[in-house]
């Protein structure tokens, strides 16, 4: 990172600009460093002002070519537990010893892999790194709330339609977005399903503090079904 790091700087930096997220799983073709490397630095030149990556060897590579705020996360299955954002201690510690501006962490009402849950986690959590900004990963306003009163730094939408319980909720979850701004006196990040420029135009009407954009950017396989399907 070439510029000063501040809770506030991160803020501030990100504010009513767009993130990019670059994300490619073992599963997924453009699953490489290199590519997401490359994906990210194609975001800054486009205009991002942030961008989430998934994993150290990712971020490390994006770190070479892009100065913007990173929002890191690990994703890991564990047996037994539906938690798959940075779910445990193991992950935080890896993200935070690479540095990320901010470490996003499934922060749903789901038990996690090691039988916790997030209001029994976070203390401890905060307890190992108190400078460090937390995004709490939400699929409800209730989560999100649960968040806000363990000290998260920022909520987030992004696991609105990915819980069994919002299954089917319609993305991007404007309802959710519009109750969170009134609500909460911290950043709220829009994430999750916003596939247009106009939706990002409507998101930011609402007050977002800012808005993450993942697959309609970076994931050509699902932008190139969409475009199939059209054609039926
Ligand atoms: C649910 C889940 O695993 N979401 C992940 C979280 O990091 C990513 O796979 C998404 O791409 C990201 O949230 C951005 O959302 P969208 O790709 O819809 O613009």
């Amino acid at each position: 990172m070439f510029y000063m790091r501040s809770k506030e700087n991160t803020f501030e930096r990100i504010h009513g600009k767009l993130i990019v997220s670059c994300q490619a799983l073992p599963t997924e073709p453009l699953h490489s460093p290199f590519i997401m490397g490359r994906m990210a630095y194609a975001a800054m030149l486009g205009g991002a002002k942030g961008i989430r990556a998934n994993g150290v060897e990712d971020i490390r590579e994006i770190k070479k070519t892009v100065d913007l705020p990173i929002i890191g996360i690990i994703k890991k299955d564990y047996e037994g537990s539906e938690v798959f954002i940075t779910p445990t201690m193991d992950e935080i510690a890896l993200l935070h010893e690479e540095g990320v501006d901010i470490i996003a962490i499934d922060a749903t009402k789901r038990v996690r892999p090691d039988g916790t849950t997030i209001s029994e986690i976070f203390p401890k959590i905060r307890e190992t790194y108190p400078d460090q900004l937390f995004m709490a990963d939400c699929s409800t306003y209730e989560e999100a709330e649960e968040a806000y009163r363990l000290g998260f730094d920022c909520i987030g939408t992004t696991l609105s339609g990915y819980t069994s319980y919002t299954k089917g909720v319609e993305l991007p979850d404007i309802a959710l977005l519009e109750r969170l701004v009134k609500d909460f006196d911290i950043p709220v990040i829009a994430e999750g399903g916003i596939w247009t420029p106009e939706q990002v135009k409507r998101i930011f009407e609402i007050g977002v503090h800012t808005a993450v954009v993942g697959t309609a950017i970076t994931r050509p396989m699902e932008i190139t079904k969409r475009f199939v399907e059209a054609i039926g």
